[in-house]
């Protein structure tokens, strides 16, 4: 392998070529479409991971080439920065160029435009790791990567198979090493240890739940948790996986996992849920997380990103009290897809700040980190807790004047370390989850018990061309198509609990309608009526959306 930034190779080397005609986009999610068209985007993604570290004295930058919970022929890939974080906005511009620049010429002026515009020494390090998920098309696209890498002159560490919130933890571990805020150790058995030793003091001396059945979407979550339990005692943690057949083609997320269970609102394939089982779904990517059961009718009920927001939020307000340091302030922060229930929730029962920010983790990270707990989770399961420096300071050099409050401090110091503060963990969050339920001895119905969900349906309409719709007050109102806005305003107006909006998803063709209201009738006719208005007055294109 080269070790030098050679442009004329970056110019030749072009068996990944651009698949002509199709325009790349680094949205909500990094890049994301159909695998065979991704084989160009891979190969500047590893030019740019090396612009990006050598821009930042070889600090470490991650890849993962996972398309999460789309379905197994999609594919997709997204850098990590330094400290485990989502790549910086203001670069994803760059990747976005340089996926759409053609071969040769076009590719090589791209490139120098970024190092102009960055004043990037291209003589500095430059240090990458990179991992994928499960899909069958991975092998084929971490070449591409890697031949990236490679012209770059990157120092590249290939990782295999993990799970993104893995590779993100990492990442950070890589960065922190040796500093006072060193994060752990960067490999799979580090991340195991410090998790599994956490939750261990963090449920210490309580009696274990019963046993937790995970569906793992038939994705790269299966055997990650497979070798995570060999961590913990069985009289810890009980875990059954379902859906943990990453072999068979064609089963990753299909009829299972996070996104199925969060969007059709039941169980997936494969369970056999009965009253008093508790169950959860990972998404393909393993970082995002649901909670589910059924009650005694029988009756479904989903325990989404919303509600393990509240809980967490409950739990740590109440540690922070008994540790004595309520002077640090915890905030939870959501998107408009949040229940309405749960934001009256946090703000009226917990007395919580609430923030709400556009979808994309990203804007919930970003936002969360202005507390000094920040608590963030998009509805769908994706979400994390991140404690300042200063937070964890305080936690961490507190004495204590009474053993009460010793046990507190113990306890909060253990949920700051099963937590993965770089980004949303299904593994994490689980066992934030079994903490919280573990130590107050609760089943799913006694959390489901803060407050209940007003009924709400998402509806996706296409239309010929979804850029004209443009959002502003954290995507809740439309500036444009002009005057729909007031159209939808007019409708939501007749609904007690009434809630509609309307915004084009960054990561499908399609735009998002979503509705509440207090009954589930009127959440349909609502989402219905707002459909149609979509549909009719901004450019629908096949058949009209109906509800069920
Ligand atoms: C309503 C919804 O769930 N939107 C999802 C979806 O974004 P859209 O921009 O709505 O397509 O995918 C994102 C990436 O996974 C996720 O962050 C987000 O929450
Ligand atoms: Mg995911």
């Amino acid at each position: 392998m080269t070790m030098t930034f050679d442009l004329s190779a970056i110019k030749s080397t072009i068996i990944p070529h651009k698949v002509e005609g199709t325009i790349y986009a680094y949205g909500t999610a990094g890049f994301r479409t159909k695998a065979h068209l991704l084989d160009s985007v891979m190969y500047k993604v590893g030019i740019l991971a090396a612009l990006r570290s050598k821009k930042l004295n070889g600090a470490t930058i991650g890849v993962m080439i996972t398309a999460s919970h789309n379905p197994e022929e999609d594919n997709g890939v997204k850098l990590v920065d330094p400290r485990g974080e989502m790549l910086e906005q203001s670069w994803e511009n760059y990747a976005t160029k340089l996926a759409n620049a053609n071969d040769g010429d076009s590719l090589a002026e791209v490139v120098e435009q970024i190092v102009t515009a960055q004043e990037i020494n291209l003589d500095a390090p430059a240090a990458v790791v990179y991992a994928h998920d499960t899909r069958p098309s991975c092998p084929e696209l971490v070449k591409c990567l890697e031949s990236g890498l490679s012209v770059s002159g990157a120092k590249a560490t290939g990782y295999g198979l993990k799970t993104t919130p893995m590779l993100h933890y990492i990442v950070r571990c890589i960065n922190t090493a040796g500093t006072n805020d060193a994060y752990g150790e960067p490999t799979e058995e580090g991340y195991y240890k410090k998790l599994s030793e956490a939750f261990m003091t963090a449920v210490a001396g309580k009696p274990r739940l019963s046993t937790l059945h995970v569906d793992c979407g038939n994705g790269v979550g299966a055997p990650k948790l497979a070798e995570f339990v060999k961590y913990l005692p069985e009289d810890v943690l009980s875990l059954k996986i379902i859906n943990g057949d990453i072999h068979t083609e064609g089963k990753l997320n299909k009829d299972c996992g996070a996104d199925y269970v969060k969007t059709r609102q039941q169980a997936p394939l494969g369970s056999e849920i009965a009253p008093g089982d508790r169950y959860c779904s990972f998404d393909g990517d393993a970082d995002r997380i649901v909670f589910y059961y059924v009650d005694s009718n029988g009756v479904f009920k989903l325990l989404d990103g919303d509600k393990i927001a509240g809980l967490a939020a409950m739990f740590i307000m109440e540690l922070v009290q008994d540790v004595g340091i309520d002077t640090l302030k915890v905030g939870v922060v959501q998107t408009a897809y949040a229940n309405g229930s749960s934001t009256n929730y946090l703000t009226n029962v917990l007395k919580v700040p609430v923030s709400c920010v556009p979808t994309g983790v990203k804007h919930l990270h970003h936002e969360a980190e202005k507390y000094d707990i920040g608590v963030y989770f998009e509805a769908n399961g994706h979400g994390t807790v991140l404690f300042s420096p200063e937070a964890l300071n305080t936690i961490n050099t507190i004495e204590a004047k009474t053993p009460a409050q010793q046990q507190a401090i113990n306890q909060l110091k253990a949920v700051t370390d099963v937590i993965n503060q770089t980004v949303g963990d299904a593994i994490s969050d689980m066992l934030l989850v079994e903490t919280i339920l573990t130590n107050r001895q609760w089943g799913p119905e006694e959390w489901d018990q803060a407050y209940t969900d007003l009924p709400n349906r998402l509806v996706k309409v296409v239309v010929a061309d979804r850029t004209i719709f443009k959002t502003t007050n954290a995507e809740r109102e439309l500036v444009e198509p002009e005057g729909l806005q007031e159209q939808i305003n007019e409708h939501v107006a007749k609904y007690s609990h009434g809630r509609s909006f309307v915004r084009a998803s960054g990561t499908e063709d399609a735009v998002r309608v979503y509705a509440e209201a207090a009954t589930r009738s009127e959440t349909d006719e609502l989402a219905n009526k707002v459909s149609l208005l979509v549909y009719n007055q901004a450019g629908g294109v096949g058949k009209p959306p109906m509800m069920p």
